[in-house]
């Protein structure tokens, strides 16, 4: 039988790490946005998993919303060219922003959504992401929340992909290199 979880080498992050990460993280979140206006903006696909349980660990009223944007196609290495697919829906002039990541790698993404949505005005706009590999930063982005800091290798798993696959394993694995080498 064939299993996703057989081209993985190495879990850099369990399940339950996730977990124990993500009820954290909601729990500070939900102290540093009483009385905001909170929209969290999920970036597609990567964010999906993410959001899914972020959301559910913040204790207050709040609005979902989502954009696809896509830099890396079939590869490991980014195009460097930031590609909006979705915009988002809920007018975010006024709101307090929090922009929902899988991880930042090359920043290249983030630096972008970070320009393009300050132009629309809103009350403040923070990031929050459940990993961060900072070694391979080729644009700064200040991150206001992260999860895990990883070291520098291709991860797939919770929402990250390779080649669109490897999204639906519930741990963050690191693939074997002869799968894409
Ligand atoms: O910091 P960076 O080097 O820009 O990389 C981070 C971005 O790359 C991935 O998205 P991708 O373009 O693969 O789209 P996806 O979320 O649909 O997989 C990931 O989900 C982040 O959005
Ligand atoms: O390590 C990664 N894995 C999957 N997608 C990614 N996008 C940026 N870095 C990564
Ligand atoms: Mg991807």
């Amino acid at each position: 039988m064939s299993s996703p979880t057989q081209d993985i080498q190495e879990i850099l992050i369990t399940e339950e790490q996730l977990k124990e990460k993500v009820k954290e993280l909601g729990q500070i979140i939900t102290k540093d946005y009483q009385g905001k206006d909170l929209v969290l903006l999920g970036v597609l696909k990567g964010a999906i998993m993410f959001m899914a349980d972020l959301s559910r660990a913040i204790d207050l009223p709040l609005s979902i919303d989502f954009m696809a944007v896509s830099s890396y196609g079939s590869s490991t290495q980014s195009s460097g060219i930031v590609k909006i697919i979705k915009d988002h829906d809920i007018n975010i002039e006024g709101k307090d922003v929090l922009i929902v990541e899988d991880i930042i790698d090359s920043g290249l993404t983030l630096s972008y959504l970070r320009k393009t949505l300050l132009e629309r005005k809103p009350r403040s706009l923070k990031i929050c992401t459940i990993l961060d590999k900072p070694e391979r930063r080729e644009a700064d982005v200040k991150v206001d929340y992260c999860g895990f800091k990883i070291p520098d290798k291709f991860v797939v798993g919770y929402g990250l992909d390779f080649d669109e696959k490897y999204r639906n394993l519930p741990f963050i694995g690191v693939l074997k290199p002869e799968l894409y080498k």
